[in-house]
């Protein structure tokens, strides 16, 4: 009753006083929204306009690359190589592929989308004791992307828990605290071997990101965003359109399609259609960090009007103290002179976090 009394409020709520719709809206996830009874309209503060130029996304699912763990680590040297050329292939055309083969159990990988589903199936007190206060608070649980800030609000709501150099977790639901501690543990180590592969690829010693950016403290965000049926999908938008700050982020997801990637200035749908693999994309860390070689990709998630989309994110970063900068050995002179200015990963991390995302333009601020 009061829910549909507050859905009433804001829907026909005839103010754009900001501060009161984020009021009302903050007592609300999606998730609450989208369960009330006879929801026919989103609300008007979820009304997201597309580009009206923008041609349909494309289907081109067998162009992303894909990296089989097993070569880039192997110890023979012709397999090794072979996949750390594809690597660089694939972070510099795309910055996005596929991983196989990583090690990573399926059934700890099913362990994870079965927990985070059950952290969304809490009731609300449960959550709200994770409401967010701090950008850098070790365990957040919101709606939109940052919702003291949105003009618009995206139909997500998500849970994000600092996992590394500290392991957080939300004390429900039960089990949550073991198979997020291993999925951590297990997904930090391929983030370790493509993290070698990328520092050969780049032509650098095979520990040299790994060091230079102080790995072993690295900073490790566990993010689930979950995307509820939405009654007017082409009106909303569950994620815009960014790049994540980091330098490798981890994706897997329940199944359900929504994400799309910008590749070469058009936007392809990703579908799922491969069983236990990671997707990966390289993330604005990486591009500041190999001065522009390998581009953080943009991407987006749409939603639907049918099914639930529920998505796991590990954001694998530097360590926070990390001053991150061109790597010197990618740098020389005028002849190839640093494209993006040295800054701190905390700074650059609440400057993303802390404001309204709109594609690439936090990386827009470091370059030279
Ligand atoms: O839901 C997805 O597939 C993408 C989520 C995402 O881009 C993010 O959390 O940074
Ligand atoms: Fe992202």
């Amino acid at each position: 009753m009061l829910r549909s009394l507050l859905l009433k409020t804001f829907t026909f709520y005839p103010s754009h006083d900001h501060d009161t719709h984020i009021h009302f809206l903050n007592m609300n996830s999606v998730q609450a929204l989208a369960e009330s009874p006879n929801l026919i309209h989103i609300p008007s503060i979820y009304t997201y306009s597309l580009n009206s130029n923008e041609p349909p996304a494309l289907d081109l699912q067998d162009a992303i690359p894909t990296i089989d763990f097993t070569s880039l680590t192997s110890a023979d040297p012709g397999l090794r190589s072979r996949a750390i050329r594809e690597l660089d292939i694939a972070c510099k055309d795309w910055g996005f592929f596929r991983v196989v083969n990583h090690g990573v159990p399926e059934s700890l990988m099913k362990m994870v989308i079965e927990k985070s589903n059950e952290f969304f199936d809490l009731r609300d007190e449960e959550k709200k004791v994770y409401e967010e206060k701090g950008l850098l608070d070790p365990i957040r649980y919101g709606t939109s992307f940052n919702s003291k800030k949105d003009d618009i609000f995206y139909w997500r709501d998500f849970l994000k828990v600092i996992v590394h150099p500290e392991f957080h977790c939300p004390n429900n639901p039960l089990g949550f605290r073991d198979v997020l501690l291993e999925y951590s543990k297990r997904t930090r180590e391929v983030v370790k071997g493509l993290v070698k592969g990328i520092s050969l690829s780049l032509g650098l010693d095979q520990s040299y990101v790994d060091e230079t950016l102080q790995l072993e403290s690295g900073l490790q965000i566990f993010v689930v965003n979950l995307y509820p049926p939405c009654p007017q999908p082409e009106l909303a938008m569950g994620m815009p359109p960014h790049s994540d700050h980091g330098l490798l982020t981890l994706l897997i997801n329940n199944g359900v399609g929504g994400l799309q990637i910008k590749h070469k200035g058009e936007w392809l749908n990703v579908r799922n259609d491969l069983p236990n693999s990671f997707l990966v994309n390289t993330a604005d860390q990486l591009e500041i960090f190999s001065n522009g070689r390998y581009k953080s990709v943009e991407h987006r998630a749409i939603v639907n009007n049918a099914l639930t989309r529920l998505s796991v994110v590990v954001a694998n970063g530097p360590s926070l103290d990390a001053v991150v900068e061109p790597a010197c050995k990618l740098v020389n002179g005028e002849i190839c002179p640093p494209k993006y200015i040295p800054m701190k990963y905390m700074e650059y991390l609440e400057m993303q976090q802390g404001n309204k995302i709109v594609g690439k333009t936090c990386l827009d601020r470091v370059r030279v």
